[in-house]
């Protein structure tokens, strides 16, 4: 298990500095009041300026001497706090760059970017408080209680019995704050969750009229959000009244006591002030310690969010055994294959069996819900299967290394995902070696080449967010494209085409028949599977029939119905 604080080691150098510099100033304020007693004591009651004018000396040197250190430290509380804050959100990152599917399903999206910026900049401020000015509170409490014992110890006494008791109510304050501030990061991660699917989806809210709705729904978020830190931060005002009020009377009691024992002797004028400056600082101090509760419950409760991320175990790796293999034919089969989505108990995927040859075209048609886009996943293993094993080329894909195997794979997925950047940038994502010219074939192949050299600028037309300037074929075929660029030995289309008419469908098929890679495509297009060499008919994650388009319509009456409800029954030749 990795601590948060490990993230600081390899600055430990750099906060030693940072500490030494702070018990400088702190002992610069310790000893101030010290000097002043002695000013009133030896200079003004005595009536000698030399002394004051020693003392007086001292006390400015004292005061630049701490001016100096309060800034070196400041250079190096920040250079600590903002280079830790960088590494832990790196390490956040690559984390979640690791995550399998599953793991995303415990967070969810709008939680880890709240994790990765406002809990991380709430640790990244707790460290620079701290190194500035947080230990300072305490030690200053302390250190003062100390030199007043020193100055008169009868005097001090009453401090001794006020400080314990208000540090006895800080730690109660603190102890409840904490759950609370708790429950005040999740609230933020339900505003941002709701903000995120509002932005997302705005067109569909627009669409329809649901604007009133959605800012409902924000407004009970945001509501909730401000009831819990409301609720937190008047557990934290709480303290500040009682801070001062228990401090004012300890100073009542020093100068009421202090007088009785300047009359008797017991106590010198100065000592007095001394002990009454002691206790002003404290009350400063304390002060600034409810600050620290407020600031410590929050980074306590990020910390422990971001320990969460950075600790969970990634269920998708490499193994012991997983080497790189070199897949040359593209073969791909499913042996006996069952599956089960993580955190739920149905069987998606039940006993399939079936092989695509190499080179073949191979669609892939069923039901909504019958498993085919989870057929998809688990050839590049973005899950892994529950029972069975899927292969390429007759090794196992769970021998491969991921990044091996992932590179091999052209992968489109059902919902085209685009980047903000040109349009050939987003096509080189797939291969960022890829010469423009292989970004051109890729695009012409995709049927997307002609659309983009009408643009003004062509191929550094600039995307929106997700591609938001281009048609839902358009982006369908960008995404192709980028899936090509990579030159895949397994092309594998998850419903790619649906947004194409026929007439640039049949062409990018066609434009694909040259490549010798094996091409899987899920549908529900006839016209897709009548171009396929063979057709995987789906049922309920179990392999109903499988043919060529007719053969199915021949052996199957299934097929036969989804080719009379989309052709007609014309396109059945077997029809009576
Ligand atoms: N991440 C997930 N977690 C849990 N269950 C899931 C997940 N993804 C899909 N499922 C379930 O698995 C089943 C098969 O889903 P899948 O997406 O493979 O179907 P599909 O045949 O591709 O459907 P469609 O044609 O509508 O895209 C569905 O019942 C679905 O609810």
């Amino acid at each position: 298990m990795t601590k948060i604080t490990s993230y600081l080691t390899p600055y430990k150098i750099a906060i030693i500095i940072a500490l030494l510099l702070m018990l400088t100033e702190l002992a610069v304020e310790l000893v101030q009041p010290l000097i002043i007693s002695y000013i009133i004591d030896q200079g003004i009651q005595q009536n000698n300026l030399s002394a004051v004018m020693m003392w007086g000396a001292v006390l400015i040197g004292c005061s630049l001497a701490a001016f100096a250190a309060g800034v070196t430290n400041s250079f190096y509380s920040s250079h600590v706090s903002q280079s830790f804050g960088f590494d832990i959100r790196e390490a956040l990152y690559k984390k979640v760059q690791d995550f399998s599917f599953s793991n995303f399903s415990v967070f969810p999206t709008s939680s880890l970017i709240t994790r990765l910026t406002n809990d991380v900049t709430m640790l990244q401020n707790t460290v620079f408080m701290s190194l500035r000015i947080m230990m300072r509170a305490p030690l200053l409490v302390i250190g003062s209680v100390i030199m007043a014992l020193l100055v008169n110890p009868m005097l001090a006494l009453v401090l001794v019995i006020s400080v314990p008791v208000l540090v006895l109510f800080l730690i109660v304050i603190m102890s409840k704050a904490g759950s609370l501030f708790k429950s005040v990061q999740e609230r933020l991660d339900h505003v941002n969750n709701v903000m995120q699917e509002n932005l997302i989806g705005i067109r569909l809210i627009r669409a329809f009229l649901r604007g009133r709705h959605e800012m409902k729904r924000f407004r009970q978020s945001s509501e909730q959000l401000m009831d819990k830190t409301v609720a937190a931060l008047r557990l934290i005002e709480v303290t500040m009244p009682v801070i001062l009020l228990l401090m004012n009377l300890s100073i009542l009691v020093i100068l009421w006591y202090g007088t009785v024992e300047v009359n008797t002797g017991g106590a010198s004028v100065g000592e007095v002030v001394a002990i009454v400056n002691y206790a002003t600082r404290m009350t400063g101090a304390l002060s600034i310690v409810t600050m620290i509760i407020m600031v410590f419950s929050r980074a306590k409760a990020s910390g422990a969010r971001i320990s969460e991320v950075i600790n969970t175990d990634v269920d998708l790796y490499d193994s012991e055994s997983s080497e790189s293999f070199m897949i040359k034919r593209g073969e791909v089969t499913f042996e006996r294959v069952s599956f089960t989505y993580p955190e739920t108990s149905v069987k998606v995927l039940d006993q399939l069996s079936f092989t695509v040859n190499p080179g073949e075209r191979v669609s892939v048609l069923g039901g909504t819900g019958s498993g085919k886009s989870t057929i998809f996943q688990l050839i590049p293993r973005l899950y892994d299967v529950t029972e069975g094993a899927v292969k390429i080329d007759g090794q196992s894909v769970h021998e491969m290394t991921l990044k091996n195997l992932r590179s091999q794979i052209g992968f489109v997925p059902q919902e085209a995902m685009l980047f903000t950047g040109t349009i050939q940038e987003n096509i080189r994502w797939g291969n960022e070696y890829a010469t423009f010219e292989e970004v051109q074939e890729a695009a012409k192949r995709a049927q997307i080449h002609d659309t983009i050299m009408s643009l003004p600028k062509q191929y550094d037309t600039v995307l929106g967010q997700k591609g938001v300037n281009l048609s839902g074929g358009q982006k369908q075929r960008l995404s192709i494209a980028r899936a090509l660029v990579k030159k895949p030995v397994i092309l594998l289309l998850d419903d790619s085409t649906s947004a194409l008419d026929m007439k640039t469908e049949a062409k990018l098929l066609a434009a694909l028949e040259d490549l010798s890679c094996t091409t899987i495509m899920i549908t529900q297009k006839i016209s897709t599977t009548m171009a396929s060499d063979r057709i995987l008919l789906i049922d309920e994650g179990r392999l109903l029939d499988e043919g060529s388009h007719d053969e199915l319509i021949r052996q199957s009456t299934l097929y036969r119905k989804i080719v009379e409800s989309q052709a007609g029954k014309e396109a059945l030749p077997y029809a009576e």
